[in-house]
């Protein structure tokens, strides 16, 4: 859903409230502000009003409970939600926007588990190094060299990811990956559907150092550039990241809890946006696979604090990545040609 203000000069009303100096960041569950605003009649919904953490709309299920709040609860403090004196005004429901185009503000819980997302072929494994490994690893990667990319530093092991043609030359070999990662390397097998051993012997090494608020677009690692395995391993801060799959509403699933779409919008031809979220925390190990990898756009929100079940988790000073790929010999034969450099030729889907 979309809200936003009313119309300069206008005085329209809704069944909306926007509501600023409330929310998960100034320690305000959705619960407590649902019940806070219930005094004055049903309320129907709480939602972010944007990253903040502190700007919430409130819906009622009627225009006049909302000028009812509004009337009681605008510039006065309110005792049920810390005493803090709130600013509250109209909010109107928006246009939707333009084909495809995906609602960065509605709320999307945020799930801890790989298999609450029901992607194929995703899994997450926690503690995947120890906290001094985790320490070597960045002590290792700071002892050399970064590559400053306009808003992250990175570095290449193996082959050079180029960014201009979302690839890399196979011809050029940079070397083997480093020492500093082989025992991680060995730990690969502990995730389902790594038998094949050809599949795991991974040659191509990206660390990237997101500063805090820094996350990365949209994207499917170009297929014909690697194989079907992508390991990512988290370091020194968490983050969230968020899948997205593009399908058209005749294949969406009748349920469709837990997931966000862009449904409401007029236009029941176009294709649907699937969005689903999965929490990572330091030295965790995300496995992309099969359709995961494939088929699902990943994306890291510019977000400096995540919500989380509620709760709002500050991202760290940097969050430093270790993606390991194999480089691709030939072109991919996945079972996703619509979202494949090799099967469709004119069609662009890589946006890292
Ligand atoms: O930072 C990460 O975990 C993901 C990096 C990534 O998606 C990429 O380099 O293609
Ligand atoms: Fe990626």
């Amino acid at each position: 859903m979309r809200f936003r203000r009313p119309p300069a000069g206008t005085q329209q009303r809704s069944q909306y409230l926007f509501v600023a100096n409330c929310g998960p960041s100034v320690g305000d569950s959705y619960a407590d502000i649902q019940a806070a605003f219930s005094k004055f009649g049903v309320v129907t919904g709480v939602h972010a009003a944007d990253d903040s953490g502190t700007r919430v709309i409130v819906c009622y299920d009627s225009e006049s409970a909302a000028a009812v709040a509004l009337e009681e609860l605008n510039g006065r403090s309110c005792a049920n939600l810390g005493g803090r004196s709130l600013h509250v005004r109209y909010s109107v429901r928006g246009e939707e926007g333009s084909r495809c185009q995906v609602d960065g503000n509605a709320s999307l819980r945020v799930l801890m588990d790989a298999s609450e997302l029901n992607i194929p072929g995703l899994y997450l494994l926690r503690d995947f190094v120890t906290c001094a490994e985790e320490e070597e690893l960045l002590a290792a990667v700071d002892a050399r060299p970064w590559d400053s990319l306009s808003k992250r530093r990175v570095q290449h092991y193996g082959y050079e990811f180029r960014y201009d043609t979302r690839n890399v030359d196979p011809r050029w070999r940079l070397g083997e990956l480093p020492e500093f990662v082989s025992h991680i390397l060995q730990r690969l097998r502990l995730f389902p559907g790594t038998d094949n051993a050809a599949a795991l012997e991974l040659d191509q090494l990206t660390v990237n150092e997101y500063p805090r608020g820094v996350g990365l677009s949209p994207h499917i690692d170009t297929h014909s550039a690697f194989e079907g395995f992508i390991f990512s391993l988290s370091l020194a801060g968490p983050c969230i990241m968020e899948f997205r799959k593009y399908m058209s509403r005749a294949c969406l699933p009748r349920n469709i809890s837990n997931m966000a779409t862009n449904e409401g919008k007029e236009d029941n031809r176009s294709p649907a946006v699937v969005r689903k979220a999965i929490y990572l925390p330091p030295r965790s190990m995300l496995l992309l696979s099969g359709e995961a990898r494939y088929a699902w756009q990943h994306y890291i929100p510019h977000h400096k604090i995540d919500f989380v079940m509620d709760e709002a988790i500050k991202r760290n000073s940097r969050r430093v990545s270790f993606t390991f790929r194999k480089v691709r010999i030939g072109s991919c034969n996945c079972s996703f040609p619509q979202h494949c450099d090799s099967q469709i030729l004119t069609r662009g889907n890589d946006d890292t």
